[in-house]
Order: C-alpha cells, then sequence, then structure tokens
C-alpha cells in the first residue's frame, strides 16, 4: 500500500524522489492510517501534523493514546518509512486528513528515529510472519515536501490548496479494495482446490455390505458443498478481470481530472469487496469442514489460508461498513433516476421499471434459462434498493435528517447492497462466459458451473425471491432441484476443474491437496517432523508425568 500511495498521491518531482528508492528496494514503507481508536471513521484519526512555516516543515505528533498508529502492516520492525495519514493544521486552521512520507527509522543501524516509538503490536489470529505495528509520533518534523501534494498542496508560507475532490485521498483503499476482489478470487479456488482434490482420494463408509467404501466426493452431500463454491471461485475469477477493468478505466479518468464515476467506482468496489470476502470467508470454513479431522490439520492448509484470509472482511474497510458505504450511492441514485437523470452502466437497471411479475403457480417460465434468471437477479436487486430508498424517504418524512433515517434503514440497506453486488456477480460471470473463446465441450461445462452458481445464489436466497413474487414458492423449489440435479454432471470434471486454477504444491502449502494425491503417507511423514517428535520421549516426562506416575504407582 505504500508504493501505491505514492504512485497515486506524488507530484512529479516527488515520484523521482520516492520511487526508486522503493522499487531498489533501499526503502521499505508501510501505510500507516488506522489508530488504536479509528479504523473506520477516519475523519476522526487524531494523528496531527503542524506546519511550521518558519522552517518549512510539519511538526507531526500522536496527541492522546487512541491516536498511536495501529496494525499498518510491516510497521512494528521492517519499514523504515510509513506514509503517515493525519489531520492537517496550517496558519491555524484544520484542513481534514492528508498523506505524509515519514521516515521511522535509520538507513544505517535501522534505529527508530528521535520522536519515533515503533514496535509489534503481538501476536494475531493469523499473518505471523507480519509484523503489524504500532507508532507513536512526538514531536517529530519532516520536511514540507514530504507530504503528497498531488492533489492539495500547503505552500511555504503555509497557505493550502484544497484537492478537487476531498477523497482522492482515500484512492489506495479503492485500489486495495479491487485486489481484495482477486485475493477472494484466489483464496477460494485454494480451498477448493484442496477440498475437491482431496474428496476423491478419500474413502469412507460402507454403504452396502461388501461394496467397497466409495470416495467422499460421490456424495451428493459432499458435491453439494463443494461445487457451488467451485462455481463461486470461477464467478469471483471473472467478476475480479471485471472489476479491475472497470478500476482502471476510472483510474485514468481521474488522472486527466476526469471525476465523474468516482462514485461509482468507490460504490461498487466497496461492495464486491466485501460480498466476495464475506462469501469467501465462510467458503473456506465449508471447504475445511467437508474434509473431516485431517482438514483441521495444520497439513491440510486449512489453518493458514483461514487465519491469513478472514481480516480481510475487516481490513481495507470493514464490511458493513462498504456495504452500507454501496448502499448509500444506490439510494442517491434511485433519487437521480426519480428526477429523470441517466444513470451509469453499473446502475442503470435501477431505472427500469422491473416491478415484480406475480409468478403464480406453475409459471411456465423457463427456470433453467440463465439470462432469465438473472433477469430475476436484477429484479430483486431493484426491488430491494428500492425497499430500502423509500425506507429512508420515509425516515425523512417522519421528521429525521438523512443520516438518521440512512441510519435507521441500515439493515435493509445492506441487504440492498449485497443483494446489488451479487446481481452483478451472477450478470458478470454468465456474460463473461458468452464472450469466452472455448472450445464447445470447454463453454459446457462452464455453462454448467455458472448453471450452478445462479440456481444455487437463488435456493440460498430464496426468502428474497418469494417475498417480492418474483418466484413462487414452487418455483424455488424447482431451481433448488434445478441445482442438485446439475451436480453429478459436474463431478466428471470437478478435479479438472479445479487443477485448471494451477496450483503448486509449493503454493497450496497442504498435504490434503497434493498434485499427486498421495495423502496418507504424506501426512505420516509430515507427523514425524512435527517438533514433539523429535525425542520418543518428551523432556516433560522427566519434569511432570514421570514424577507424577511413580508417585501414584507406589500408592498401589
Ligand atoms: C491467502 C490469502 C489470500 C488472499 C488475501 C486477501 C486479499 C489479498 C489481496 C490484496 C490485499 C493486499 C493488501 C491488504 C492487506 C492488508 C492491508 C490493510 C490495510 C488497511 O486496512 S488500510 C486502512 C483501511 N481503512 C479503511 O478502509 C477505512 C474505512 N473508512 C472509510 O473509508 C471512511 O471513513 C468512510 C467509511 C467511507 C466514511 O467516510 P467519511 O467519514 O468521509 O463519511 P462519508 O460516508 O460521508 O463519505 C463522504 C463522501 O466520500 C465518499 N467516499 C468515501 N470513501 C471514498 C472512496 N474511497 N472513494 C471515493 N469516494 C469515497 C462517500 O461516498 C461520500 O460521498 P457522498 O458525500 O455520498 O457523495
Ligand atoms: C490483519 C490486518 C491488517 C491491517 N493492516 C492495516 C494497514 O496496513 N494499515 C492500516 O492503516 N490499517 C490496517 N488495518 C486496520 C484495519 O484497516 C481496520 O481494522 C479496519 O479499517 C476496521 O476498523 P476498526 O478496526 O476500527 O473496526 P470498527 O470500525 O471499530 O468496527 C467494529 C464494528 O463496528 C461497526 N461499525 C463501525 N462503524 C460503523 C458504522 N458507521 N455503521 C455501522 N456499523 C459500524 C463495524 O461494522 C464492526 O462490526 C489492518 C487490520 C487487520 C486486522
Amino acid at each position: 500500500m505504500f508504493i501505491p500511495t505514492l504512485e497515486r498521491q506524488c507530484t512529479s518531482e516527488q515520484r523521482e524522489k520516492f520511487l526508486p528508492l522503493c522499487y531498489d528496494y533501499r526503502i521499505i514503507g508501510t501505510y500507516a492510517q488506522t489508530e488504536l481508536g479509528h479504523g473506520t471513521f477516519l475523519r476522526g484519526l487524531e494523528t496531527t501534523a503542524h506546519y511550521d512555516p518558519n522552517t518549512q516543515e510539519f511538526i507531526l505528533n500522536s496527541p492522546t493514546i487512541s491516536s498511536i498508529k495501529w496494525w499498518p502492516g510491516a510497521l512494528g520492525k521492517t519499514s523504515t518509512h510509513a506514509v503517515v495519514l493525519a489531520q492537517l493544521y496550517t496558519l491555524g486552521k484544520c484542513h481534514g486528513i492528508h498523506p505524509f512520507v515519514v521516515q521511522l527509522r535509520s538507513l544505517d543501524d535501522h534505529k527508530p528515529l528521535r520522536g519515533i516509538t515503533v514496535g509489534d503490536i503481538g501476536p494475531k489470529m493469523g499473518f505471523g510472519p507480519n509484523d503489524n505495528g504500532y507508532l507513536k509520533l512526538h514531536k517529530h518534523r519532516i520536511p514540507r515536501t514530504n507530504m503528497l501534494m498531488k492533489y492539495s498542496q500547503v505552500s511555504p508560507d503555509g497557505t493550502y490548496t484544497k484537492p478537487p475532490r476531498s477523497t482522492l485521498t482515500y484512492g489506495t483503499m479503492t485500489f486495495v479494495r479491487v485486489l481484495i476482489v482477486h485475493g477472494s478470487a484466489i483464496a477460494l479456488a485454494k480451498a477448493s482446490t484442496i477440498a475437491i482434490r482431496y474428496s476423491a482420494v478419500r474413502r469412507q463408509s460402507e454403504l452396502r455390505p461388501g461394496e467397497p467404501e466409495p470416495q467422499i466426493l460421490s456424495y451428493p452431500t459432499q458435491q453439494h458443498k463443494l461445487f457451488p463454491l467451485l462455481a463461486t471461485a470461477y464467478a469471483f475469477h471473472f467478476v475480479q478481470l471485471a472489476m479491475m477493468k472497470i478500476y482502471t478505466d476510472v483510474n485514468d479518468q481521474i488522472n486527466n481530472s476526469n471525476f465523474s464515476r468516482i462514485q461509482e467506482l468507490h460504490a461498487l468496489s466497496s461492495g464486491l469487496k466485501a460480498f466476495t470476502s464475506w462469501v469467501t470467508n465462510a467458503g473456506l470454513e465449508v471447504c475445511r469442514m467437508s474434509c473431516g479431522g485431517h482438514g483441521y490439520s495444520q497439513a491440510s492448509g486449512f489453518p493458514r489460508l483461514y487465519a491469513d484470509f478472514t481480516p480481510s472482511c475487516t481490513y481495507e474497510g470493514e464490511n458493513t461498513v462498504l456495504m452500507l458505504q454501496s448502499a448509500r450511492y444506490l439510494v442517491k441514485c434511485v433519487r437521480d433516476a426519480r428526477s429523470g437523470k441517466t444513470l451509469p452502466g453499473t446502475v442503470s437497471y435501477l431505472s427500469e421499471d422491473v416491478s415484480a411479475v406475480h409468478s403464480g403457480g406453475s409459471s411456465g417460465r423457463d427456470l433453467s434459462n440463465l439470462d432469465f434468471l438473472i433477469s430475476l437477479y436484477k429484479q430483486r436487486a431493484s426491488n430491494q434498493v428500492h425497499f430500502a430508498s423509500d425506507k429512508v424517504d420515509r425516515g425523512i418524512s417522519a421528521g429525521m435528517d438523512l443520516v438518521g433515517a440512512l441510519n435507521s434503514a441500515s439493515v435493509h440497506l445492506v441487504s440492498a447492497a449485497k443483494a446489488h453486488s451479487h446481481y452483478f456477480i451472477a450478470k458478470t460471470f454468465v456474460e463473461s462466459l458468452k464472450l469466452l473463446k472455448a472450445s464447445s465441450e470447454l463453454q459446457n461445462v462452464l455453462h454448467q458451473l455458472a448453471s450452478v452458481y445462479v440456481f444455487e445464489g437463488i435456493a440460498q436466497s430464496s426468502g428474497d425471491f418469494i417475498e417480492d413474487y418474483i418466484l413462487s414458492g414452487s418455483e424455488a423449489k424447482t431451481i433448488r432441484q434445478l441445482a442438485v440435479d446439475l451436480l453429478p454432471l459436474i463431478r466428471v470434471n470437478a478435479v479438472s476443474l479445479v487443477d485448471a486454477f494451477s496450483f503448486r504444491d509449493e503454493v497450496l502449502q497442504s498435504v490434503l491437496g497434493r498434485y499427486d494425491g498421495n495423502v496418507y503417507e504424506n501426512l505420516f511423514k509430515w507427523a514425524q517432523n512435527s517438533p514433539l517428535n523429535k525425542t520418543d520421549v518428551h523432556p516433560s516426562y522427566h519434569k511432570y508425568l514421570g514424577p507424577l506416575l511413580k508417585r501414584n504407582q507406589s500408592k498401589l
């Protein structure tokens, strides 16, 4: 995050000064924004940067215990520099959060500089090798030219020039949220690879006396756990490609001072980061549990994969908060649509009349047709967004201000943003396959994946579709059965579909997911290397167990 911030927020002179040092690994940096007391509420950050025109320096301080920077990756023992986000004060006025490059440690002996107190925040649930750290600043001076001034400036006499958009300072977070969508796709693909390969190797239970124990991958319940997640990993792969394309296009526009799509990008990246990381987080646990006891072993790779992935639901914007950000934009779009404005591409459906047509009993509609089902996802999203938006309007009519009305409708707003994200993902998956140049055999297999993703997505949220009369109960039941009917077809190619992710064993780090499937021998070998097995009799025996046993034996 240090380098992307410099690349996006430096003037050309600052780029020339700082970036070569980064690319050549002559300095190592972190992104120090979160504090002990604030991670979500950026305007509440307390670190200060007061400009001193006499020396043309900024004086950085951590004025309170809650202002100590806390969590930034590699801050504790590794980083020599940081981008520090601080409240800018110049000529007696506060101008809000701005980014500053701060050297933390000497490039000679790596010792912290004067006015800098840094350290590691202590053991965490995962990310063990990462020294997430703390930073306390005490009257630490940096040159004026260390404030990243691409968008806003402080002149030598202290005059402040404000940015074209205050939120341009938040740009790096948007970029990393887009990366996290990709990270979700990768993590879910890894977990699917481990679980499906192991399920092809593992044989368990005797269905009928005398019959060989079947592969657990042959059980419909095992397939129902794993194949929708496999399909989701493919869906997220195509979604992260689409998300990155939109990010690149909008970022190019921003670089040409066209800020017209910045809000749409923020809303989409926030919703997709939250949606994909939540779904992946839950999916990792399903994959682990589908591997029985061995899934709980470190040898499976699941404990580390989960512990390293799960914070992506929190960092880079806590997921609920990001869903609310997405929903806030959607409410704005409903208002714009009602006042006749044209909406941007990813939300244009909100101005269409997608009013639910009561499906009644046997509707005769083709419930296996993906284009038709995507139109139902659109209907569900539009209904949920309009419902939440109407709730906000009713709150205001009842005398609330906008903040109060948004807060009181926030549960529905999160549901609406989830439905919007889900529609975008399902639509993108289906549309991406249409554009894919692939053999008819491959198209057929991928169509099976898209189908099970779309069917299961409706089955798992059928309440949304039934409550709004988008589907009847019997239609929902039919779609649920369509998902189950697809499972044995996907079974044929399941191992090939995870092999296609091409994770090397060294990357997968899983005995259960080994490419050669040689699990048991390697589990036993792995166990031999356990530290506890260095000696047949563990030294602790002589200190604790031995005396205890002997003492009690003497009583017999
Ligand atoms: C095996 C493992 C596999 C994979 C692992 C997973 C992923 C790996 C891949 C990549 C990950 C790489 C690195 C990540 C690793 C760790 C690093 C983590 C770093 C961090 O966590 S950095 C700190 C992150 N912190 C946050 O995100 C803070 C969140 N809070 C906010 O953004 C703001 O406080 C918030 C909530 C938006 C509120 O802002 P504000 O107080 O200003 O109030 P408003 O809501 O009124 O907003 C005002 C206005 O601004 C608009 N806006 C807000 N944000 C943005 C934005 N980013 N861009 C554009 N516009 C924005 C908002 O919409 C409002 O506009 P409006 O007035 O409505 O027009
Ligand atoms: C592994 C890891 C790495 C990190 N790396 C970095 C880093 O490199 N740099 C950095 O600066 N930070 C980093 N962070 C910090 C991270 O960005 C914050 O933890 C994150 O932004 C969440 O903020 P918070 O911790 O204050 O949570 P809080 O905002 O306190 O969240 C707690 C609860 O409050 C709820 N909540 C908060 N605000 C609202 C609201 N407005 N409406 C409704 N509910 C709300 C949330 O939904 C959540 O349920 C990292 C964190 C982790 C875990």
